[in-house]
């Protein structure tokens, strides 16, 4: 679905296409990484409202419970979390299995979830890179070999939070942006290689900009925007 922000003619275009949307994702199957907090909490939301099952992972337990809690409030179909860091490979690998128990297979794959970063000049910090590396790349991948034996079942979806710094090398971004630059590379050949195979699976890249959620401070909000 095209999707047109706008006034007229346009507007009403696109509430059609949420509707068409919201009534195909009723009692889909889907994960949702990071979604204790910003971005992923919304989004998890959202499916709630659709009417989705929802399987929200990340580190902390008890924002988790909240937002299933939440989920269910807004008419998700069912709602449950997996806690842990996706650091851990094993981990990542889990919590595909998990829903698979849970949810009895997968149709749709959210993976947003990003480690803590600094948003400043390179320190020279290649441990930090490495994980970085671990948690924004690796940990999407093992979850995709996991994932995608049960998303060729459903044709289901997988859906890749990116950034506008995994596209541009903006200043002081310079170890998340190689994170992001990777899940494009791997991403987009991986694309490839499923249509050559004629996999009914789709892979979408989500390029944002930068969104205030009311983590960054106030200055650097301000300095960013400008
Ligand atoms: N906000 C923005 O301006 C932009 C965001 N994006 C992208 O959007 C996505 C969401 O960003 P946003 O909502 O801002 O980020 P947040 O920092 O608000 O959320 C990050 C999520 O990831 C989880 N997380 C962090 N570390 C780990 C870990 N080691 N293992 C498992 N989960 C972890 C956090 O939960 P917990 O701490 O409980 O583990 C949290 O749920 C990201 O992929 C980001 O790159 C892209 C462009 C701009
Ligand atoms: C400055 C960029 C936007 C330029 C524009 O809109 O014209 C931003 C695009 C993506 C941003 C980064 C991002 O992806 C996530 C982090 C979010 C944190 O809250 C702040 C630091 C970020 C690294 C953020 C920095 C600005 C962008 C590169």
């Amino acid at each position: 679905t095209a999707v047109f922000l706008g006034q007229g003619r346009e507007f009403a275009r696109c509430r059609v296409g949420m509707l068409v949307w919201a009534e195909m994702l009723k009692g889909k199957r889907v994960i949702v990484t990071g979604a204790s907090t910003g971005i992923g909490e919304q989004m998890a939301y959202h499916l709630a409202r659709m009417g989705a099952h929802v399987l929200v992972t990340a580190r902390t337990e008890a924002r988790l419970q909240k937002v299933i809690t939440r989920c269910l409030e807004l008419g998700a179909a069912s709602a449950q979390y997996v806690s842990g860091s996706m650091e851990d490979e094993a981990f990542a690998e889990h919590v595909v299995k998990e829903a698979e128990v849970v949810l009895g297979g997968l149709d749709m794959l959210i993976l947003n979830h990003v480690g803590n970063s600094y948003f400043n000049y390179f320190d020279g910090d290649v441990g930090h890179v490495q994980k970085l590396l671990k948690i924004n790349f690796l940990s999407y991948v093992a979850m995709t070999v996991s994932a995608l034996p049960r998303l060729k079942d459903s044709g289901g979806s997988i859906v890749v939070v990116s950034s506008m710094a995994g596209k541009v090398g903006f200043p002081f971004t310079a170890p998340y942006s190689a994170t992001k630059f990777a899940l494009d590379g791997f991403f987009s050949s991986l694309r490839q290689e499923l249509a050559i195979q004629k996999a009914d699976v789709s892979i979408t890249l989500c390029i944002l900009g930068f969104i205030d959620t009311g983590k960054t401070s106030a200055m650097w909000t301000l300095l960013i925007r400008n």
